[in-house]
């Protein structure tokens, strides 16, 4: 049954997802140890890439998506890493509640069918995260099972982030256009092209291969690899 609050939650998202296609999403993040480590670091590389066109930011921990929603009008698409193997974007229910009472507008989780630590279904998580907040959900996938699964799971946009970082596929040097190709061929939730995407010409090379938007993290805001990048070709 459709309630008054549930039809502006989907007034909500319809808004947030006209504002988010064909455009570029960038990820701000700096990993544990690093110098640019900081709640207010993150928000002036989240300042900076909106200021040069940015429809929405992709940031990490609560404390940098409070700090970043204090200042950035932009839309946050938040998550939480726990670790750095098996599900560790925003591994449960109770991380994505604390990043989108945080600030986040749409909350990135893991996204692919191994367990939750929680013990809950991917779709388990979904439905309680709809039923409890207006947010949406970007499921973070490694494969194109992964989409389709959480698709039908009911999340409200899937995205190749886990490409090659999961048994399912070999990673590349570059993004994985033929799995936004093929993700994009079999769901019919709006597919985000993420990882590995270098160069201006390969955002371009996802949004011909159908991508709703793009997303583009360490060939922006992670200056220790853009600095080795060009260190290794000299
Ligand atoms: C696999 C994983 O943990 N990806 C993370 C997800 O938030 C980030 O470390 C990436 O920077 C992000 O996906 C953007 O990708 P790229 O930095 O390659 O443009």
């Amino acid at each position: 049954m459709t309630t008054p609050g549930s039809t502006a939650a989907s007034a909500g998202s319809a808004r947030l997802l006209e504002a988010l296609r064909g455009g570029l999403i960038v990820s701000c993040q700096a990993y544990p140890g690093e110098p640019m480590r900081d709640p207010r670091t993150t928000t002036q590389v989240a300042q900076s890439v909106v200021r040069g066109g940015a429809v929405a930011v992709r940031i990490e921990s609560p404390d940098d998506v409070r700090a970043v929603a204090a200042q950035v009008e932009a839309p946050i698409v938040g998550l939480w890493k726990v670790g750095a193997e098996g599900v560790y974007i925003t591994p449960t229910l109770e991380h994505a509640l604390a990043i989108l009472e945080a600030g986040a507008s749409i909350v990135a989780i893991d996204g692919t069918r191994r367990a939750r630590p929680d013990g809950l279904t991917l779709a388990e998580t979904i439905t309680e995260l709809h039923s409890r907040t207006a947010a949406m959900v970007m499921a973070d996938c490694g494969s194109l099972a992964d989409a389709e699964a959480a698709a039908e799971a009911g999340a409200d946009v899937v995205s190749t982030t886990l490409s090659g970082y999961t048994s399912e596929r070999q990673p590349g040097p570059g993004p994985d256009l033929d799995l936004v190709r093929e993700m994009v061929g079999s769901v019919d939730v709006p597919v985000v092209a993420e990882g590995r995407i270098r160069t201006p010409s390969e955002a371009a090379q996802a949004r011909q291969a159908g991508a709703y938007a793009v997303c583009v993290g360490t060939a922006i805001t992670h200056p220790a690899s853009i600095t080795g990048w060009f260190r290794e070709a000299l």
